[in-house]
């Protein structure tokens, strides 16, 4: 017999996910079906979008064999019913306050920072890069988390280096370097780009550094369908351009209108949790249909 959610509780609330507290050692991290866009949540969810990324949290952990803050498999016993398949269970974890991103593609906030003064984070980059352009080596350009709803800061090496030290700041960008060129590698042999990722890390009550958080996902990472990429062409977001063109080109709102968008109509919601099902099955060669939870 499974706990019921109310049973938990609840200790984090961000845009499209939640953490509630099963005991002093362990959480139990949910991702919801709700899909943002432009700065919004809209008020339309994706059936399944928590589901399939937790699939992919759950493959990525497994295949990069980093240690990391699970604690049971995805249908361990003290997951709810209600949210079996889109919530696993971690240990708690002293967060350190750094969101470490690492970029192989130039665009989003990198790109703006580049065509400003030609670096990203303090990391010169070569000239005439343009929007889609390739990094390489990838670099680690790390921000401060903002409250929900604002965009995090970017930040220098440096200034990591004197928040948590210049060992763990070491660390950190070695740790981030490396898993995000692992899993860049193994979706690219699957035809999608992970142009970009943000990793959350922490310490486990034994002073371990751990991987936490969600791992190579849509919602923490760009990804580019690889057989349409060319650098300098605007590169549409794998998962969420079917919403973002039908947002801008049809439905009639604007990202300037003021308004919240309005809600998805069935094709497109359909559509987009095509896109998510198919990067997953892509990337893990798994069967989302042996996925746990779903449809009763
Ligand atoms: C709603 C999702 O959570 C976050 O966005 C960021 N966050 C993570 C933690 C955390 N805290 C202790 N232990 C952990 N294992 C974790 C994790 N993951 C807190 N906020």
């Amino acid at each position: 017999m499974r706990p019921e959610l109310s049973e938990y509780t609840p200790i984090y609330s961000g845009k499209v996910r939640e953490l509630y507290e099963i005991d002093d050692e362990h959480l139990l991290l949910v991702a919801s079906d709700r899909i943002s866009a432009y700065d919004y949540i809209l008020d339309t969810p994706i059936p399944d979008k928590g589901r399939v990324l937790t699939a992919m949290s759950v493959f990525f952990f497994d295949a990069l064999g980093v240690p990391n803050h699970l604690a049971g498999p995805a249908d361990d016993p003290r997951i709810p019913e209600s949210v079996l398949g889109r919530a696993l269970v971690t240990r708690r974890l002293d967060m350190v306050p750094v969101e470490c991103v690492a970029r192989g593609y130039l665009t989003g906030s990198g790109l703006k920072e580049y065509r400003a003064n030609g670096e990203v984070c303090g990391v010169p980059l070569p000239e005439g890069l343009v929007d889609g352009s390739r990094i390489d080596p990838p670099i680690f350009t790390p921000a401060t988390k903002a409250a929900v709803g604002d965009h995090d800061e970017n930040v220098s090496f440096e200034r990591v280096a004197e928040d948590v030290g210049l060992e763990l700041a070491t660390r950190l960008r070695e740790l981030t370097l490396d898993v995000y060129a692992r899993g860049a590698d193994i979706a690219r042999e699957r035809g999608i780009i992970l142009a970009d990722t943000k990793f959350e890390f922490g310490r486990s009550s034994d002073g371990d550094l751990l991987l936490a958080d969600e791992v190579l996902t849509p919602d923490s990472s760009r990804y580019w369908d690889g057989a349409l990429y060319e650098p300098g062409k605007a590169l549409p977001s794998f998962d969420k351009q079917i919403v973002r063109d039908w947002l801008t080109k049809e439905s009639g709102w604007s990202t300037d209108a003021g308004t919240p968008p309005p809600p998805l109509p069935a094709d497109v919601v359909e559509r987009t949790r095509a896109r998510y099902i198919e990067a997953y099955e892509r990337i893990s060669g798994l069967s989302f249909a042996d996925w746990p939870g779903g449809a009763a």
